[in-house]
């Protein structure tokens, strides 16, 4: 079915276009789900299975470990078999691996449990890529990339807020793991519907021609531009701090500031539900004034204190906060900012950082480049979760030694840092002869 540049056939209806994006969000919904359900659970399993803080870093460990490999040659796999066979397969691998991580709380089956999500959920979210630009090439592609992502945020928000709706279920670590299997269930009916809908498109609209293959050349690397690997660096240290903080967030308010469950699961849902609101209100604000190094400049110096303020402020009073299906609860007021001004980071950085490798890299190395961000984005995810937990074991951390998350979060400080530092970098190079067009405002970018 491939078309060229000079087909005559139409490009796709908006209602093909939007129903081909609301399948493959749900599927991204699904993946996203899986991927945090251990999150509300970290405490059971310590308690009622007896593991350690490092046992439950290491079912996040083991799934990058995973993503590393697989991404090595999942873009060229997803181009041999097409987009529509990809989204289902890697969908089924994921619900695979739900199921076999709900099955037993024996470690090492867990383990092979996160490790077969790491090869299903990281090629998935490049085959959501990939399927996006396809049909959104030329037309609202960034707005479309936002939603999708929004949805997938909104599967990380829903595993918080299960803390409340199905509440019954955290009576021990299982059931909430096959509620996770479910919703990985209604990810693959997303992705089987649609390979039908790609299926129905075929010889009928022009969805471009097949990409240019996404396989990592390893050679290659040493090619990319300054630019590119201080927003790679950005990349590596942001991720590494928000998502395994993000891990641990309910069990630590619940051990560190005395909080119950769903009321911890509420408070980190605002993170990913920032995220979900914000993140497409800053693709398009940035669209439209530019300046993105200082945008990534900015993001990064709000999220240097945070991981202090939640440490060493005092919680200050209880505020009320009630979100529909969820509840209400009181939360702490400067835990509840963090959790805003974190998410709101997340939305920011996302939203411009990986748009911007689209200014600094050329089309036909874009796969190449996505794939080795994530690849260097998995390492970092790999091995922070393995030094903060291995921290707050040896300083004892728990509900009587509060202390013992500190330099965990100082940790996270630092690594916040190194992101200030990288996009002030990326902002010095790109104001230069060397620039990429990244620091162009509003104006330059209407001349062209
Ligand atoms: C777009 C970005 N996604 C990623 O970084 C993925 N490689 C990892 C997602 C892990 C949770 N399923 C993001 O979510 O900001």
């Amino acid at each position: 079915m491939t078309t060229g540049p000079h087909t005559a056939l139409p490009r796709p209806t908006p209602t093909q276009r939007w129903l081909a994006l609301v399948f493959v969000s749900l599927a991204m919904f699904g993946n996203y789900y899986v991927y945090d359900a251990l999150g509300p659970i970290i405490d059971l399993l310590r308690e009622q299975e007896g593991f350690s803080y490092v046992q439950t870093g290491w079912l996040y460990n083991i799934y990058s470990l995973a993503a590393v490999l697989v991404l090595l040659f999942g873009g060229y796999v997803i181009d041999r078999w097409g987009t529509k066979l990809a989204i289902v397969v890697f969908s089924t691998i994921c619900l695979i691996a739900a199921a076999v991580t709900a099955s037993t709380a024996q470690f090492e089956v867990m383990l092979a449990g996160r490790f077969l999500l790491g090869l299903g959920a990281e090629p998935l979210i490049v085959a959501a890529t990939a399927v996006l630009a396809k049909w959104f090439k030329g037309r609202e592609l960034s707005f479309a990339f936002g939603i999708n992502l929004s949805i997938a945020r909104l599967g990380s928000a829903s595993t918080d807020w299960s803390t409340s709706f199905a509440a019954p279920l955290y009576e021990n670590w299982q059931d909430p793991l096959w509620l996770a299997t479910g919703v990985a269930a209604v990810g693959v009916t997303a992705a089987m519907l649609y390979w039908v809908s790609e299926k129905r498109a075929e010889g009928r609209v022009d969805l471009g021609a097949p990409p240019e293959t996404d396989k990592l050349d390893l050679k290659q690397m040493y090619a990319f531009s300054q630019s590119f690997w201080y927003i790679v660096g950005l990349c590596v240290v942001f991720y590494a701090t928000v998502f395994p903080f993000r891990a641990f967030a309910i069990d630590y308010f619940q051990q560190a500031h005395g909080l119950d469950r769903s009321t911890a699961g509420m408070l980190s849902s605002f993170l990913p539900l920032a995220a979900i609101i914000v993140t497409p209100l800053f693709g398009l604000w940035v669209d439209r004034v530019g300046h993105r190094s200082v945008f990534m400049a900015v993001g990064s110096l709000v999220m240097l204190p945070l991981f202090l303020a939640v440490t060493y402020l005092p919680p200050g009073p209880e505020v009320g906060v009630w979100l529909p299906f969820v509840g209400r609860a009181q939360v702490p007021v400067t835990l509840l900012l963090v959790m805003l001004l974190l998410g709101g980071v997340f939305s920011l950085i996302p939203a411009v950082m990986w748009p911007s490798v689209a200014y600094i890299v050329r089309e036909n190395r874009l796969g190449a480049a996505y794939s080795m961000m994530t690849l260097c984005q998995q390492i970092g995810v790999f091995l922070v979760p393995l030094a903060v937990t291995s921290m707050n074991q040896f300083n004892a951390a728990g509900p009587e030694n509060t202390g013992g998350y500190a330099s965990g979060m100082w940790f996270y400080t630092t690594l916040a840092a190194l992101g200030l530092f990288f996009s002030w970098r990326l902002w010095q190079v790109e104001r230069g002869p060397n620039g990429h067009g990244l620091e162009r405002g509003a104006k330059e970018m209407a001349a062209g």
